[in-house]
């Protein structure tokens, strides 16, 4: 059997990869979908073009990696592409996200990274040659952001992450593409926050046309994938200019 796992695909950037992957992949069986509203994973699978199997469950708890890998090890399925989709932010100095929610910066760390990770962990003895993983790392992994301190700094780990494990697996003919757009439009805002810069509204991209730009990267084995020349220029100007600068700019 030879399926997609997304996480993270009851709204947003996951669900969009739901949505295009049968116009990229034709001959997936099922699309495993991995999110906490279940209610909305439903409303995806139904109209899908590609049978999809519902996993709902919080990827912060235990449970939800018992049921895939008991799902694993059933069906022995052939992973063409594992989508690491769930994330969030939130928006805000550390001191005072620390006073207004408490547990949401290290529960930032616990599903951006560490249940990234766990899903790949999981997914690795099924990739297979031509295999494809997928993280949604950011823009916000180029440089330390304030007031976004925590998010960017999983995305960094994200990104580190991702091009290590692809050098490891690049032999073995399976393939990693970390990516990192700029902001889009999802419900990303609702829950991290109003955005830190103002400048960020004016280049908002659209969903579909991040994913559809991730998905031709990854079929041309990409390492990094990044939407729109804006966050292309951020990418260059991370690589160019001291980060204290650009700590700077951020802040002000
Ligand atoms: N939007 C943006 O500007 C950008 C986003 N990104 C990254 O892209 C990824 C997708 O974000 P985006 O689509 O924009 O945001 P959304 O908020 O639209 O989607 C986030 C997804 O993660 C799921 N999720 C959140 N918490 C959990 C949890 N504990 N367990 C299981 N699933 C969870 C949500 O589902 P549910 O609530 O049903 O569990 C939802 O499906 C994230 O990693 C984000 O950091 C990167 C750059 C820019
Ligand atoms: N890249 C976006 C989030 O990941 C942002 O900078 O707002």
């Amino acid at each position: 059997m030879r399926i997609a796992i997304v996480t993270g695909a009851s709204s947003g950037m996951g669900r969009e990869f739901v949505r295009q992957l049968p116009y990229f992949y034709h001959n997936l069986d099922e699309i495993w979908i991995i999110a906490r509203r279940e209610e909305k994973l439903a409303a995806l699978a139904q109209g899908s073009a590609v049978p999809c199997r519902i996993f709902a469950g919080d990827l912060c708890k235990g449970e939800i990696y018992q049921k895939l890998e008991h799902a694993l090890k059933e069906e022995t399925p052939d992973i063409r592409m594992l989508v690491n989709a769930a994330g969030f932010g939130k928006v805000g100095e550390v001191k005072k996200i620390a006073h207004r929610e408490p547990s949401a910066q290290t529960a930032m760390i616990d599903l951006n990274c560490r249940a990234l990770t766990r899903m790949t962990l999981i997914c690795l003895p099924y990739l297979r040659l031509g295999s494809r993983v997928v993280n949604l790392a950011s823009a916000a992994a180029f440089c330390p952001q304030p007031s976004f301190a925590v998010y960017a700094a999983t995305k960094s780990y994200v990104l580190s992450f991702s091009r290590a494990l692809g050098a490891e697996l690049k032999r073995t003919g399976i393939y990693v593409t970390a990516v990192c757009p700029g902001p889009v439009a999802t419900e990303f805002f609702d829950v991290s926050g109003k955005l830190p810069n103002k400048w960020k509204d004016a280049v908002m991209a659209k969903p579909d046309r991040v994913v559809k730009k991730a998905l031709l990267d990854v079929r041309k084995k990409k390492e990094i994938s990044v939407y729109g020349i804006a966050m292309k220029g951020a990418e260059l100007g991370a690589k160019l200019m001291p980060h204290r600068v650009i700590m700077d700019l951020l802040s002000n």
